[in-house]
């Protein structure tokens, strides 16, 4: 009798421990059980959902515009770094790629390798079929000129420049008559909201406005292939929305977007995703069709 007695207090206690778990908690902003449920709702929110693992059925039937066959990268010449180690990787036309992984794996490396800008150690790439170690460096010029964009978390503007000469920039580099490039910029000024701020400097631009400059520069030559670095890194989350948003159209529209992220949020935007490690790709998904 007395065994159950203790039985029940034991019983009574756990209750109200539970309770009291269930109606507090350690940062104060749980009252009640439904907001707990939520909390933990999501805690098991998964970024990846939609997503399975990549296999050769789901590339059936498209066109590969990057092939990168044992791509690796190494740094210094005294002591050597292999920060890529045989990256193994196809993009196909129209995807909508991210790159995800902890800092220093290697994104922004291969992301750069993909765009031209850095070559690899050894390895081969190939983009459209054709072999890039064969091309010349005016051939990879072209390439980053007139079939590449670009842009960076930093934005990469010229501060001397304003908004308008900043996007006509690479169409003076391409010899663009000045009246084609001045109405092609302000088109591509007024697409990405900035209407009216053709004139500002970047010192007279927000963090997201100067993100935005970025985009229509990058997008002046009519890019098949946009590469994106890191591109809502320093905005608030407001102006990153805006340009994810922006991004996405400009996806729809038939570009193929390669993005480099550490925001797993983006995800949603997504068509393949890239997760790497210590310069391995550790895992390649695909959205579910
Ligand atoms: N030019 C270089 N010379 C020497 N080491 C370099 C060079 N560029 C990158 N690294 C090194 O290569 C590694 C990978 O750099 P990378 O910028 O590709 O990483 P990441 O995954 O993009 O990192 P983060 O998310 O922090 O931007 C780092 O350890 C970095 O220090």
């Amino acid at each position: 009798m007395e065994i159950e007695e203790k039985e029940k207090e034991n019983l009574k206690n756990n209750a109200n421990n539970i309770n009291n778990n269930l109606n507090t908690s350690h940062d104060g902003e749980l009252h009640s059980e439904r907001e707990y449920c939520k909390k933990i709702l999501d805690v098991k929110y998964n970024p990846y959902e939609g997503f399975h693992p990549a296999t050769e059925k789901d590339d059936k039937g498209k066109k590969v515009f990057i092939d990168a066959k044992k791509i690796c990268r190494i740094f210094g010449t005294d002591v050597k770094t292999k920060v890529l180690n045989d990256v193994n990787l196809k993009i196909y036309e129209k995807e909508f790629v991210m790159i995800l992984g902890p800092s220093g794996c290697g994104k922004t490396t291969l992301m750069n390798i993909l765009g031209l800008l850095d070559t690899p150690s050894s390895g081969k790439l190939y983009i459209n079929n054709k072999l890039t170690s064969n091309m010349a460096e005016s051939e990879r010029a072209v390439f980053r000129r007139k079939i590449g964009g670009f842009i960076f978390q930093q934005f990469h503007l010229i501060n001397t420049l304003t908004a308008l000469q900043n996007v006509e920039l690479p169409m003076v580099l391409d010899n663009l008559e000045t009246e084609t490039r001045t109405q092609r910029a302000m088109r591509l000024l007024n697409l990405v909201g900035l209407k009216g701020k053709e004139h500002n400097r970047p010192s007279q631009l927000s963090g997201g406005q100067q993100q935005r400059v970025a985009i229509a520069r990058a997008l002046s030559n009519k890019p098949k292939i946009l590469f994106a670095d890191e591109p809502t890194g320093n905005l608030d989350s407001v102006s990153g929305k805006q340009v994810m948003k922006l991004i996405k159209e400009l996806h729809d529209q038939g570009i193929t977007v390669i993005m480099v992220t550490h925001d797993s949020t983006l995800l949603k935007y997504a068509t393949k995703v890239i997760k790497m490690k210590d310069g391995l790709i550790e895992e390649l998904l695909q959205r579910d069709e």
